[in-house]
């Protein structure tokens, strides 16, 4: 029997899963590494705890199945978008990464808006956001000139892993579509907007699709993994292409809804034709010449573990939403946002911070986790009706990501969203698309749709409940009150934060 590993680096931890070629999956490991805030809004990674933690986890699935190395035909990876790693021209890396949710390149977002205008959108698709790369390399240019001048290239989270594993430097085009920095549609880097910003096109690695095959797994990670450098590695996607490839969502009419520490609602495109003007993400998709547009609430996983740690760090997530059903829809009033980080859709808007309107003394431990839970699932909505708007027609989602392991989430999505909610027989998240990807790549399908279609599993589905609905639509209109109700209060206070420094 032969097997295919798919491995996502995601911003909590790394899956690894082991795939057999008739698409069970065999066996899995999760390892977590740290999230490092140096300051409000800052959020970094030391590539070094990707790197060794995967390590462990590749060990892991092979002990856990006695797996003959040889056996592993192909693996892949998906991994946390735009974040920044900077190697120098030994390909060391130079600094820790900045990841996707951190929020200090306000000024060089608006600096890049400045000096492309609407040149950006033609060829970027999308707006300078702080969560892209473009805005981090520009940062470092900015703040930190003797790491900038080291640098020779940057790669994103899962391109690092996979150089380290492979020796290769390449990046595939679903990731490097979040960077700003790819002309989107001709699938080429931008020297226009390289040039218009003083970036080096040499810093931008080569571009090759997500299931091209970038070279082998190296001897010396082979011996330290346990595995075999004839296992031909696969260049792998952005998590959220991935996660769409996980999910079959490959062709019109699909939608995704991925909780993981962000939040996502992903439509797939068949073209590129429609304009967002930025209202949405718009990428190419892991699926060659495809692509998909997507709203991401930056906090939404990332809100119920930042309750859970801070106010329960004893339970598991399973015990903290176990009672939520006893709390009613709306949570009797009480109404949280999920803006802990910022937020990026629909408010692009680094200084908007959370809140919980409404607490009123009879509220207990249970209404504020079933608020997190709707709040997160409102912001989302906020993302699906932009997709709505723009004649999306969208009844049924697939969702995936550790929210989609609670079957009171999901039923509240399908409240929420008003659509049938379709849960995975297994829920793995991207690290089933990239497995994918490698079973694609190594040829055991014609195409990747046949992969899916031996890979992909759908289980329970959730309906919507008409009182259910209408009472949220009720709270859903609440709680879109509350950024523009609050976003002045929090420019004020954003100083209090910033002396923290
Ligand atoms: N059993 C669970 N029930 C509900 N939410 C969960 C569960 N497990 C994890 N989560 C949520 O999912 C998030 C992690 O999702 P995951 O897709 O694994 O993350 P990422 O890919 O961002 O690292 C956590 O922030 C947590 O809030
Ligand atoms: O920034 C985005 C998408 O634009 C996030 O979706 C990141 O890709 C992080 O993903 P998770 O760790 O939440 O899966």
């Amino acid at each position: 029997m032969c097997y295919v590993l798919g491995i996502d680096l995601g911003t909590s931890g790394v899956k690894v899963l082991a795939v057999r070629q008739d698409g069970k999956v065999v066996a899995e490991a999760t390892r977590e590494y740290p999230l490092l805030q140096p300051y409000p809004g800052y959020n970094e990674q030391n590539p070094e705890d990707w790197v060794q933690q995967t390590y462990l986890a590749i060990e892991e699935v092979i002990q856990k199945t006695g797996i003959d190395a040889a056996h592993i035909q192909g693996i892949s990876y998906s991994g946390q978008m735009h974040g920044l790693v900077l190697l120098d021209d030994k390909g060391n890396v130079i600094r820790n990464a900045i990841l996707w949710n951190d929020t200090r390149t306000s000024q060089e977002c608006k600096n890049i808006e400045e000096t492309l205008g609407e040149e950006l959108y033609e060829i970027a698709k999308n707006p300078a956001l702080e969560g892209f790369t473009l805005p981090k390399l520009l940062w470092v240019k900015n703040h930190e000139p003797d790491h900038y001048s080291r640098a020779t290239t940057f790669l994103l989270p899962k391109d690092y892993l996979r150089y380290r594993m492979t020796c290769k430097l390449q990046m595939d085009f679903s990731d490097a579509a979040g960077t700003l920095l790819l002309d989107v549609v001709n699938k080429q880097w931008s020297l226009t907007i390289c040039e218009a910003l003083g970036i080096s096109i040499d810093l931008c690695p080569e571009l090759v699709e997500s299931h091209h095959c970038v070279g082998n797994i190296t001897e010396e990670v082979a011996k330290r993994c346990g595995l075999s450098s004839s296992t031909q590695v696969f260049a792998g996607g952005a998590d959220n292409a991935c996660g769409a490839i996980g999910a079959g969502v490959l062709s019109s009419g699909k939608t995704l809804c991925s909780i993981g520490t962000s939040g996502v609602m992903l439509s797939y495109e068949e073209h590129d034709e429609r304009q967002y003007n930025g209202a949405v993400h718009y990428f190419n998709h892991g699926k060659q010449d495809a692509f998909y547009v997507m709203g991401v609430t930056l906090a939404a996983g990332y809100s119920l573990s930042w309750f859970k740690d801070t106010f329960a760090a004893d339970a598991t997530y399973e015990s903290l939403l176990a009672q939520i059903n006893k709390v009613p829809a709306g949570s009797n009033g009480l109404l949280f946002t999920p803006y802990i980080v910022g937020e990026r859709t629909p408010h692009g808007d680094s200084t908007i911070r959370g809140s919980f309107i409404g607490m009123d003394a009879s509220h207990t431990f249970n209404h504020f986790i079933r608020a997190v839970v709707e709040g997160v699932t409102f912001s989302l909505r906020e993302a699906l009706d932009i997709l709505r708007e723009s004649n999306h027609e969208i009844n049924h989602i697939y969702s995936i990501g550790g929210g989609a392991k609670n079957d009171n989430w999901l039923q509240i999505q399908a409240n929420i969203f008003d659509a049938s909610i379709q849960k995975l027989e297994n829920e793995h998240g991207p690290s089933l698309g990239a497995a994918i990807l490698a079973s694609y790549g190594v040829g055991w399908f014609p195409t990747l749709e046949d992969s899916v279609n031996m890979f992909v599993m759908y289980g329970e589905t959730f309906y919507p409940q008409l009182d259910q609905v209408e009472q949220y639509e009720r709270f859903y209109r609440s709680f879109k009150r509350i950024y523009s109700d609050t976003k002045a209060v929090n420019e004020e206070i954003k100083t209090y934060r910033d002396n923290c420094n």
